[in-house]
This record gives structure tokens, sequence and C-alpha cells, in this order.
């Protein structure tokens, strides 16, 4: 996101944006580039800042310091006081509660924003019902949004967020009120909703699936600051810090230490790789789950206890504990239900183990992994 791009490519940018409430500094410098047509996920836990910045960004509220732009256009700059109004800013804006007015009609609902703009009765017919064809309800013009699913009113509020064709579209964890199975589905039509439209969006998230499965870059925030922003591949091949793979879920965090050109688990007799390196070494990893399969205890294979286990769609998910080292907890699919306290073998593709920081270690040598 930090390459040069043509002024005109960029959609929104933010430059050195904070935000601070009284003393309580809720962002702490926010650069971020979104080009025209793709979408920018934040991701993050709760209380990091996600929708502060969404909030920013539209013009409801003003940063404590640094500017933002929209489509070249300075919106926002603490510098000089300028400050454009959200309805100034060209956004449609999608929530978590659909925000939609009970007693309009759904197309009343949707056709309000053409309203705002002045724009004549026939012409918001004609553009109502082509928004409501995008989103696969021009049927359902004439009802009252208490009368459709959720999944429906979420997206009659897309409808709403299109209809007047801004340049950019706001979604605050839109889908979150629905069910789970309405959500996974949900999460795939908006996909292909966006880009069919080719719109460009911002899409604040706590779901990570969410986030990776729709956006074209993806900004994981922590503590009011962007720990990492990659793409999807980008992080979930090479992320920056154990909190960001954690946040992911990628797998298992462990420290290991070099003794004699063997990696063990730190503090234990453990070995989990041979790789060149300076005895007294620590390094912190990510074993990712997808690099453990799991069977029987074996010579050979690392033994572990399994904690818990969750069924998830492809297979079982177990957390298992290693037997030995302290603390080291993985992440294992198993099409086999694995059980509490059972134990197990775990075979470990060292080429996928990542080295965070700036020791450069490429485990792909001739390993074997030593219990
Ligand atoms: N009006 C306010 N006054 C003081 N502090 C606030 C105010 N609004 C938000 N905060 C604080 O700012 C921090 C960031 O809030 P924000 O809503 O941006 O987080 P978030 O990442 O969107 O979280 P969530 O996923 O729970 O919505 C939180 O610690 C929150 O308590």
């Amino acid at each position: 996101m930090t390459a040069f791009r043509p002024v005109n490519d960029v959609a929104v940018s933010t430059a050195g944006v904070e935000l601070h409430y009284g003393e309580t500094p809720v962002l702490k410098g926010i650069d971020v580039s979104l080009s025209k047509g793709k979408t920018l996920a934040l991701l993050g836990p709760s209380g990091c800042g996600k929708t502060t910045l969404l909030r920013l960004v539209a013009g409801l509220l003003a940063p404590t310091k640094g500017s933002i732009s929209i489509a070249g256009q300075v919106v926002a700059d603490a510098a000089s006081g300028a400050f454009a109004p959200p309805e100034k800013r060209n956004l449609g804006m999608v929530f978590q509660d659909y925000a939609l007015w009970p007693h309009l009609t759904v197309g009343g609902n949707v056709s309000f924003p053409l309203e705002m703009r002045g724009i004549g009765r026939a012409d918001r017919k004609a553009r109502t019902m082509r928004a409501l064809e995008r989103v696969g309800l021009q049927a359902y013009a004439d009802r009252r949004p208490s009368d459709l699913s959720g999944g429906q009113q979420q997206r009659v509020a897309i409808a709403r967020a299109i209809v007047a064709e801004p340049q950019l579209i706001l979604f605050d964890e839109p889908l979150s009120n629905l069910d789970r199975e309405l959500r996974e589905n949900m999460v795939g039509e908006l996909a292909e909703l966006i880009t069919s439209l080719g719109l460009t969006a911002i899409y604040v998230t706590h779901d990570h699936s969410e986030a990776l499965t729709l956006a074209d870059d993806v900004a994981v925030m922590r503590g009011g600051l962007i720990e990492q922003l990659a793409s999807p591949d980008k992080l979930i091949a090479s992320p920056a810090t154990p909190e960001v793979a954690d946040f992911l879920r990628l797998g298992g965090i462990a420290d290991l230490e070099c003794r004699d050109d063997l990696w063990f688990f730190k503090g234990s007799d453990v070995a989990l790789l041979r790789h060149e390196g300076r005895t007294g070494n620590v390094v912190r990893v990510l074993i990712p789950t997808s690099a453990i399969s799991a069977g029987e205890i074996a010579p050979g294979r690392l033994a572990a206890t399994v904690l818990r286990s969750q069924f998830r769609g492809d297979g079982h998910l177990a957390t298992v504990a290693l037997v030995g080292p302290s603390n080291v907890e993985l992440q294992v699919l198993s099409r086999a239900k694995l059980r509490a306290g059972e134990g197990v073998g775990l075979s470990i593709d060292p080429t996928q183990v990542h080295c965070f920081g700036n020791t450069v270690l490429s485990f792909n040598q001739e390993i074997s992994q030593h219990a």
C-alpha cells in the first residue's frame, strides 16, 4: 500500500490520523491508502479503533491530528481545520443494525438518498428498482422492513447504500446481527456484489474469515494502530507479529532455542527441527495448523495431549498441548474426532514453520523431529 500510485487512482487516504477522547488516544497514527474499486477490511478485537476510523472517513468525527482525503480531495485536516460533513463526501453506509425506517416501505427506504439529492420521481423509481434488483429484492418494494428476514433487511440497507452510486461504501459490521449460516451465505453474496458493481469499500469486522473472504487488503488493528496491512494471501503466508497470527487463528505460537544446530522448544529437550544456528539463539515461530498432521504416537512424531476439540465444517479442530515443553499449544485439524485427554503423535512440515522478527530462518533443509 505504500507503493507510488497516481493520485486519481486513490479512493481514500489517511495521513498520520490520530483521534483522542480527552487525554485518551484511541487512534495513534493511521496511514492507509485505498485504490478505487478495492475493498479494505479493518479487522481487530473489540476496542482497537476500527469503528472510530470508519467514522472519521464518514465525517461523523473529526481527527485530532492528521488528514483524510477522498478521491484526491481533502475532507478533513486537523492542522487547517478543514472539514467536509458526511453529506458532502458522496458515501454510502451500511450499519450492523440496518438502520431502516420502519414507517417507510422497502422502496421508500431505498429511494431516500435520491430524494435528499432532489432527484425527480420517475428517475427515483427507476433507480430504486434497479438497486433492489441488484440485491434480488425487486419483488419486495412495497413491503415494510418488518415483514422481511434479517438477511433481507440487510440487503435493503445495501440497496439504499448503492442507489446513489456513491464513490465509496462504508460497512460497519453489517453481518454481525445475522445467524451463522445466513452470515456465511451473505459474505459470499456481498463479495460478489462488491466485485460486480466495482465498488470501493471499507469494511469493519472482528471476524477474520469475513475479512479474508471479502477484502483485497486487510488492516489488522490493535490498540489504535495498524499492526499489519496486506493482502489476505500475504497475511496468511507472512504474519508480521505473533498477535496478527493469533488473531487470524493461523496456528500455534512457540519459542524455539538453538543448541548444536537443533531447534528445541524453549526450556525442553524436545526438538522441532534441525537448522544451522548459534547456540543460545531464541526465535518465536508460528506453527500453522496446515503444517501439522496427527496420528498415533510413534517414534519420530511429537507426543501431545488433546485439550479440546470443536467441529468446524471440514473436520475437527483440536487444541493440543505438547508433552514436554511447557505452554506450547498447537491446533490440529483431524477427520476423526479427538477427545480431551487423548494422546496423539504429531508430524510437522518444517517448510511451513514461520519465523517472526528479523531473524531469517528457512526451515527447509533436511529435517527430522526428535522427541
Ligand atoms: N465517545 C467516546 N468517548 C470516549 N471513548 C470512546 C468513545 N467512543 C469510543 N471510545 C473508545 O475508543 C476505543 C475504540 O472504540 P471503537 O468503537 O473504535 O472500537 P472497535 O474496534 O470498533 O470496537 P468494537 O468491535 O467493539 O466496535 C474504545 O476503547 C472505546 O471505548
